[in-house]
C-alpha cells in the first residue's frame, strides 16, 4: 500500500458503515452485468448503482436486470458528471440517523474482476486515509506509452508532492466528505487528476492499493489514439484550472496582507 505524504485520516466509524458502488458507464452493455453482480458481492456493498451516462445501447436495462439501482442521463455528460450524478443519489438514498454510505467508484467494463476491488474499502473504512485508489496489474492489449499518465503524475507531484503509481485509475473509494471536498469535479477524463490534487491539497490522505482488476484497456488503433487525446485534454484543463486557482488564492491574500499592513 503506497500512502501519499499528506495529513488527516477521518475517522469513520467501523461498525454499520455501509458503502455504495457507483459505476459511470457509457454503452457497456457487454460488461455491465457482469460487473454489477461482482460488485454486489463487495463486503459492506448495500448499494449498486449505475449511472447510464446517455448509452446508445441497452447498458440500462441490462444493470437493471442485474440488481443494479440504474439512473440515466439523457445525453451523454461524460464521466465525471456521471460520478457527480451518482453521489447525488446515493445521498438521497442515505438513511437519517445511519452515516453516509462511503463511495466507491469502479468502471463498467471490469466484468468479474469487479469484486476485486474489495481491498479498496478497508483502509477507508478504518480510517486510514480518506481516498484508496486501485493499482492495475499490467493490462493485456495495453497500447499506451505513458504520455497522459505522465502528465497526470507531474502535475499531481509538483502541486502535492506525492508521486501516484496510476493517477488515472478511476478505481477509488472515499468518504461523503472527501468526495464533497472534492466538488465541483474537474470535467470528463480530467476527473481523477483534479480530484486528487484538491484532496490531497486540502489535507486528505490518499493510498494505491493493488487490486487485481481487468478492464479494456485503449489499444494503438486510431480509436484509442482518439481517447488518449481527449484525455490529455481533460487532464491539462483539470490541472491548469487548479493551477490558476492557486494563483488567484495567492494574489488574494498578498493583497489582503497589504491592505492590512497599510
Ligand atoms: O462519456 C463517458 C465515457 C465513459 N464513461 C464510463 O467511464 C468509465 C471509464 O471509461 P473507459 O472507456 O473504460 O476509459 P479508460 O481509458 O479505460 O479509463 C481509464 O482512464 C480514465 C481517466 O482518463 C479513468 O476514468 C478510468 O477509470 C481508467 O480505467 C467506463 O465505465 C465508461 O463506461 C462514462 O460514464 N461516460
Ligand atoms: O492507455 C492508457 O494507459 C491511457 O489511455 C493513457 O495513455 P498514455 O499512454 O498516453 O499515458
Amino acid at each position: 500500500m503506497r500512502v501519499a505524504t499528506s495529513r488527516r485520516g477521518s475517522s469513520t466509524a467501523p461498525t454499520r458503515q455501509r458503502v455504495a458502488v457507483v459505476i459511470p458507464a457509457k454503452d457497456e452493455s457487454r460488461r455491465i452485468a457482469a460487473t454489477v453482480r461482482a460488485a454486489r458481492a463487495i463486503p459492506h456493498v448495500d448499494l449498486v448503482l449505475v449511472v447510464d451516462d446517455g448509452s446508445e445501447d441497452a447498458t440500462q436495462h441490462v444493470a437493471r436486470d442485474a440488481g443494479a439501482v440504474v439512473v440515466r442521463h439523457s445525453h451523454n455528460r461524460g464521466k465525471a458528471s456521471a460520478m457527480e450524478t451518482g453521489a447525488a443519489v446515493v445521498a438521497m438514498r442515505d438513511v437519517d440517523g445511519r452515516p453516509p454510505r462511503m463511495l466507491l467508484f469502479l468502471d463498467g467494463d471490469l466484468g468479474e474482476s469487479a469484486v476485486n476491488a474489495a481491498p479498496l474499502v478497508q483502509p477507508v473504512l478504518e480510517g486510514a486515509a480518506d481516498l484508496s485508489i486501485a493499482l492495475l496489474p499490467p493490462q493485456p492489449g495495453a497500447g499506451g506509452r505513458g504520455i497522459v499518465v505522465g502528465l497526470a503524475r507531474r502535475s499531481i507531484q509538483s502541486m502535492t508532492g506525492w508521486t501516484p503509481t496510476q493517477p488515472l485509475s478511476g478505481m477509488r473509494c472515499l468518504t461523503r466528505e472527501a468526495f464533497e471536498a472534492a466538488t465541483p469535479l474537474a470535467h470528463g477524463w480530467g476527473v481523477e487528476t483534479g480530484m486528487t490534487i484538491d484532496l490531497l491539497s486540502k489535507g486528505f490522505v490518499a493510498v494505491e492499493v493493488p487490486c487485481d482488476l481487468r478492464h479494456r484497456a485503449s489499444g494503438t488503433d486510431l480509436r484509442g489514439q482518439m481517447h488518449r487525446a481527449a484525455q490529455y485534454r481533460d487532464v491539462l484543463l483539470a490541472v491548469n484550472a487548479r493551477k490558476m486557482a492557486g494563483v488567484a488564492r495567492g494574489v488574494g491574500r498578498a493583497f489582503r496582507l497589504r491592505r492590512r499592513g497599510g
